[in-house]
């Protein structure tokens, strides 16, 4: 059964790649390597034994992604990866945010019914919960204001396809997952994370520190109301996240789905301070980390980490690996990278 994933040759995108492959699904990408490297392919057939077809094109663009279903007759569902992700450049460039990430929703909700396909998984995140009165959140905690355009895009898109499915006529159906912190990366180290430039993300910050890319992590501040005073995150390891979408896809196409939109938070249920995840590097990797503590960064949420309750309950789904499996994977993809240069 043929599986639509727009963005697959990205982070996130070629793990889901990889699982529904194994799982017995036909992946078909859909990407236009805007954040991502044509190296990805290469990795997800070395794992796979097999190329992933994978067209070019922007999600965005009508007339190319109504070729791609005309091409690919068949297809049963769509998860749809494709966006910009970085919370900084999104304060810098909200137009080109909003254009992308709401615009290649709004294309994929209107190519996908001319050609009779009606399930949907898409990519949220945790950041629609805002800064949350209380710990850990559920699905039913009430949304705040996001802190960057990034995050309201995803605020937005769960509101479209909810609109949407309101509609009197409307056969589509969704799981809207809420990603936490995805790290790490696939076992084979055949495709991990790949930050253009510069780091935004603390995983591979650390990573490229301990490689000596970077001279020292900076913690972005120690003074929150948190048990350390560092950030709190849920950190989910991405074949742990990846084998979300799998089940989600099931649910669907199994018409397992009790309403036309479903919502799940998709994390580990624990939540681990920065100063906790440096530990646990230096222990899994057994190489000490330069770091020190700098200001706070703005806009960051002080703590936050899921109640997974409802998809262990309602999808079967818990995370499997642990914090200093999913650094040791990290590492062992940064280590990769340095070989290849
Ligand atoms: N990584 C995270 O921390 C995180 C957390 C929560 C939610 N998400 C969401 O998960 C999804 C995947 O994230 P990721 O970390 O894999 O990001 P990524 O940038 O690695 O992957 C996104 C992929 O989509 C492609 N893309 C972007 N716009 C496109 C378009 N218009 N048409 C075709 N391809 C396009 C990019 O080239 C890239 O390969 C995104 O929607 C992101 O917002 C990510
Ligand atoms: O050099 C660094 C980088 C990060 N951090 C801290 O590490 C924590 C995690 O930061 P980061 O990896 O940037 O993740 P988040 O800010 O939690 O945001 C990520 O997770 C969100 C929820 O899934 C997504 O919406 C975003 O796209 C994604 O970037 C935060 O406290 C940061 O302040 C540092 O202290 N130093």
């Amino acid at each position: 059964m043929k599986i639509l994933v727009t963005g697959g040759a990205g982070y996130i995108g070629s793990h889901a790649v990889v699982e529904l492959h194994q799982a017995g699904f036909q992946p078909i990408i859909v990407d236009n390597f805007s954040n991502s490297e044509e190296s990805v392919l290469a990795g997800i057939e070395g794992i796979l034994g097999t190329a992933v077809p994978t067209h070019r094109i922007d999600c965005a663009d009508e007339a190319a992604l109504r070729q791609v279903f005309a091409a690919e007759p068949d297809i049963v569902g769509v998860i749809h990866f494709a966006a910009f992700k970085a919370v900084g450049e999104s304060v810098a460039k909200p137009l080109a945010y909003f254009q992308n990430n709401v615009g290649s929703l709004l294309t994929l909700l209107k190519v996908m019914p001319e050609f009779g396909v009606e399930n949907l998984v898409f990519s949220s995140s945790c950041t629609v919960y805002g800064i949350p009165d209380a710990l850990p959140v559920t699905e039913a905690t009430p949304t705040k204001p996001a802190s960057s355009p990034y995050g309201r895009t995803k605020q937005m898109c769960e509101e479209i396809v909810h609109d949407v499915s309101a509609a009197p006529d409307n056969k589509l159906r969704t799981i809207l997952l809420r990603y936490f912190n995805p790290i790490g990366a696939h076992a084979s180290a055949r495709i991990g994370e790949l930050p253009l430039g510069v780091p935004n993300n603390l995983v591979p910050y650390i990573t490229q520190t301990a490689a000596g890319i970077r001279e020292k992590l900076t913690i972005n501040g120690s003074d929150y109301d948190t048990p350390d005073g560092t950030n709190v995150r849920d950190y989910i390891h991405v074949v742990d996240l990846a084998k979300a979408h799998v089940v989600a896809v099931q649910r669907l196409l199994d018409r397992k789905a009790t309403d036309t939109v479903e919502t799940f938070n998709v994390g580990t249920g624990h939540g681990n301070s920065v100063l906790e995840v440096v530990q646990a590097f230096e222990q899994a990797s057994g190489q000490k980390l330069n770091y020190s503590i700098g200001p706070r960064r703005p806009g960051d949420v002080p703590a936050i980490y899921a109640d997974a309750t409802k998809a262990a309950e309602v999808l079967g789904f818990k995370t499997e690996t642990s914090l200093l499996d999913s650094l040791a994977s990290s590492w062992k993809w940064q280590q990769t990278l340095a070989d290849k240069k």
